[in-house]
């Protein structure tokens, strides 16, 4: 199992267009945020909000944030013209929208041919569409930009005709096919957002849900909701304690050659170790922030 190469616990969007939201997530705790030029942003403001993005980009200031910028879909006015404009900033990341297929992605990575290699490429996953293609889509991380799904529930919400409600009982088996899609082929896997700014409980219940499905964290919408998404996202003591004692036990000159241990009272196996490995990893990073 490979360890994730950057804590993703937070992903807070703002409309690219909005230059006091953008200005303050420099100085925001979030690991990752996304210029939206998409659903934030008024069908009038799409060129101004493309402009802005690419500014942001290149003006920088971000520190150790991931930037992302999310584009309109390639099949309205202002796809084609968000992706060029996009590739040609080269943020860490480019999120598109609505993609219903594995030939989509692969459209959207054609779109990026010429954006810097470090770019990677994001899906939403918010289409009825995709969710019986989740792992043929998946499998591109194999050979395009590809790195990152990113659930988009208000969007599955609307296209379902389901009700968003704490708990979010009809989207459960779709955030596991994501989950697992991901996991399969090494991709980042990015939970919704939660769209009561300031219910804090309910963000807190349902980004613990996410840490139960596996997800490396959730999308934000106000900065009152990063701090809650990190808390969930991070490991906590009991967690790293955990995996100290299983990477020490397995570091003991008697460990060598076994496949399976007593740690604590409880059986640890070779799975455990690699577990609690990235465990700390993923710990010493975000006590490097
Ligand atoms: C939802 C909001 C429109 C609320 O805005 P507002 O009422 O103005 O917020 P506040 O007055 O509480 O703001 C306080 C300060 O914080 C800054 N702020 C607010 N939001 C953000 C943000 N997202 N990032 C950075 N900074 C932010 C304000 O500028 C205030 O600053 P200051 O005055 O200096 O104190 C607004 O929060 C907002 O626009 N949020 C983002 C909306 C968005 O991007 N939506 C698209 C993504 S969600 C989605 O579509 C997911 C998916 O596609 C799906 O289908 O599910
Ligand atoms: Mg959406």
């Amino acid at each position: 199992m490979q360890p994730p190469s950057r804590p993703r616990r937070s992903v807070l969007y703002m409309p690219a267009s909005n230059a006091k939201a953008v200005s303050k997530a420099r100085s925001l705790p979030a690991d990752a945020i996304v210029l939206d030029l998409e659903d934030a942003v008024a069908p009038d403001m799409k060129a101004e909000a493309r402009e802005a993005a690419v500014a942001a980009v290149r003006e920088g200031g971000f520190g150790r944030r991931e930037v992302v910028i999310r584009c309109n879909a390639l099949d309205t006015p202002w796809g084609a013209d968000d992706l060029a404009a996009a590739a040609a900033a080269g943020p860490d990341g480019v999120l598109v929208p609505k993609i219903a297929s594995a030939d989509d992605v692969q459209a959207y990575d054609a779109a990026l041919a010429g954006a810097p290699a470090n770019t990677r490429l994001w899906v939403m996953i918010e289409t009825c569409a995709v969710v019986p293609r989740l792992f043929d889509v998946a499998a591109l991380a194999a050979s395009t930009r590809l790195s990152t799904f990113v659930m988009g529930t208000n969007d599955l919400a609307k296209e379902m005709r389901a009700r968003l409600l704490p708990g979010r009982a009809p989207f459960l088996p779709i955030l596991t096919l994501t989950v697992a899609a991901a996991r399969a082929h090494g991709l980042v896997a990015i939970d919704g957002v939660c769209n009561a700014i300031h219910d804090a409980d309910l963000l807190a219940a349902e980004a613990a849900q996410g840490v139960e499905f596996g997800f490396d964290g959730k999308s934000a919408i106000h900065p009152a909701q990063v701090e809650i998404c990190n808390a969930a996202f991070s490991p906590s003591a009991e967690e790293i304690a955990w995996a100290q004692s299983v990477v020490d036990a397995f570091g003991l000159p008697e460990a060598a050659g076994k496949g399976a241990l007593r740690v604590d009272g409880k059986m640890v196996e070779l799975l455990h170790h690699a577990q609690a490995q990235q465990i700390l990893a993923i710990a010493a990073q975000i006590e490097g922030r």
